[in-house]
């Protein structure tokens, strides 16, 4: 039994919840979920501490630890990467590579940390022998709560906490409770690396019951979610004055024109579309095709496609495993016989046993339907044609997101015209909307969130400028 990790002392509970491996459902833990009361224990000490200890922590220190973190990770790469198959169901070689990413996000925070500065405003002296100085400096926030989702459990906690401490805060961290495991052995791999009780406070639970009062805490300063758009707005609509990030979904466009290389375009969005069965915020969902290479590009993508090895997630040679629940198998897949139904066409896949479905590809959409309008976050892509840029630009800017997109093209003036005409937070020209690299920044625009990830970014939204001017005899 694993549980709540408050000022350093684990907290047990009769309150217990099975996490369930997606692929064969035996029980990977029992997380012991927190109760009001010891959610409301942990902001006081997370604000307690952020007075009593963080505002002291000279940036070095805060910088070390980070390393140290991030060393300590290194040596148990193989370690986290099981957690993360075992409660994710993410294939092992996709599940390696996260952990890998997330030991970055670790080292970029710990330089970060060193980095944080202000400014001197020069103000002139005026005629009577008096003149002024401006100081702008960055301040931490305070409470940072951290509301994480399942898909990618260490590295998006990380794109939190780790920024966050590097800037000064104290951290509540609420993971997805479909994925408590890696975040209670991340929370106790920094207490090896030395950091003080109470810097990051984990409370299990599930949305309703822990997330929604943290939100509203009067003593968190700010909120910082990854998740979907209804929990998001949910957020935005509680969260009163707090500073509020939200990381949240997308049906990402890929733009192919006639120019384009396009075997590799076809091998780049076969992973760009199923990679962890398509659970990723910026899953190439859309791809637009320019009608002269059409059928070429789709005939060598299904081939592709079709040769994909789905099944045990543990295994090294797993393409695509399970999703999360049957749930949400059952769920993408009746979005694919709705649009079946009204015309669309299954080139290949959109088969559902349990939890897995098959990689699917449709033709024939119509831009109302699910698989088009909304995010399917599922093994599921749709390939579409188009003659003129226009009319691609258009395509692609024809939804309520915008998290990133990739253009295909050899024409540089035109891909740097299409990549300011798209509306979203970043493009990728000759590369998949699936690509990010921790450093970037990142984050969409319209209803995929609001602020900027990527550990600089993300350092500059927990601190507040603070401004400190003197009147000065000249
Ligand atoms: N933009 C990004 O960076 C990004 C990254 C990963 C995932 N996502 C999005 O996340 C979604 C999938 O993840 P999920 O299913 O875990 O998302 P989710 O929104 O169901 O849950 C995310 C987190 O929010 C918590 N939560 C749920 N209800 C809450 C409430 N009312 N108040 C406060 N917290 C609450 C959950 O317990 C969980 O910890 C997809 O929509 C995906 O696009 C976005
Ligand atoms: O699911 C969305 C994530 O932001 C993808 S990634 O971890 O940033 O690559």
């Amino acid at each position: 039994m694993i549980g709540s990790i408050i000022n350093g002392h684990e907290i047990a509970s009769d309150n217990i919840l099975e996490v369930k491996n997606p692929y064969n459902q035996e029980v990977v833990a029992e997380i012991a979920l927190a109760s009001k009361k010891e959610l409301d224990y942990a902001v006081e000490n997370s604000f307690e501490t952020f007075h009593a200890t963080m505002k002291q922590m000279p940036a070095h220190d805060r910088s070390d630890i980070l390393r140290k973190t991030a060393d300590l990770m290194e040596e148990r790469v193989e370690e986290f990467a099981e957690i993360v198959v075992q409660e994710a169901g993410k294939p092992i070689t996709s599940s390696r590579a996260e952990v890998e990413r997330a030991i970055q996000v670790l080292r970029f925070a710990s330089e970060e940390a060193k980095h944080i500065s202000g400014e001197v405003i020069p103000m002139d002296a005026a005629m009577n022998g008096e003149g002024r100085l401006g100081l702008v400096k960055r301040i931490p926030l305070g409470v940072v709560a951290a509301i994480t989702p399942f898909n990618f459990p260490l590295n998006l906690s990380l794109h939190k906490i780790a920024p966050a401490i590097a800037a000064g805060n104290t951290v509540l961290f609420k993971p997805a409770e479909k994925t408590p495991v890696s975040a209670y052995k991340l929370t106790k791999l920094f207490q090896e690396a030395g950091l003080p009780d109470g810097v990051l406070n984990l409370v299990m639970g599930t949305g309703k019951e822990v997330g929604e009062p943290l939100v509203q805490h009067d003593k968190i300063h700010k909120v910082s979610f990854t998740g979907s758009l209804p929990v998001g707005r949910s957020i935005r609509e509680s969260a009163g004055f707090k500073k509020v990030t939200l990381e949240l979904g997308s049906n990402s466009p890929n733009l192919i024109f006639d120019d384009a290389d396009i075997d590799q375009a076809v091998e780049s969005l076969v992973k760009g579309a199923f990679a962890f069965s398509g659970q990723v915020c910026i899953s190439a969902q859309r791809i637009y095709v320019q009608s002269e290479v059409y059928d070429q590009f789709l005939e060598k993508y299904i081939e592709k496609t079709k040769a994909l090895k789905v099944g045990d997630p543990s295994k090294e040679d797993t393409d695509v495993g399970p999703m999360i629940n049957e749930k949400e198998a059952e769920r993408a897949k009746t979005w694919i016989d709705d649009a079946a139904e009204n015309g669309a066409t299954i080139e290949t896949g959109g088969e559902q046993d349990g939890t897995i479905l098959t990689p699917t590809i449709m033709t024939n959409v119509d831009r109302n339907m699910k698989v088009i309008a909304e995010e399917v976050f599922a093994p599921i892509v749709s390939v579409i044609p188009f003659d003129e840029e226009e009319e691609a630009v258009k395509f692609a800017n024809d939804s309520i997101y915008g998290l990133q997109a990739g253009v295909f093209t050899k024409d540089l003036d035109r891909a740097l015209r299409v990549a300011d005409k798209l509306e979203t937070g970043g493009v990728w020209i000759n590369e998949i909307s699936t690509y990010r690299q921790d450093n970037i920044p990142y984050g969409g625009v319209k209803q995929s969130g609001m602020g900027r990830e990527g550990v600089k970014y993300a350092v500059e939204d927990m601190t507040e400028l603070k401004f400190i001017g003197m009147k000065l005899k000249t």
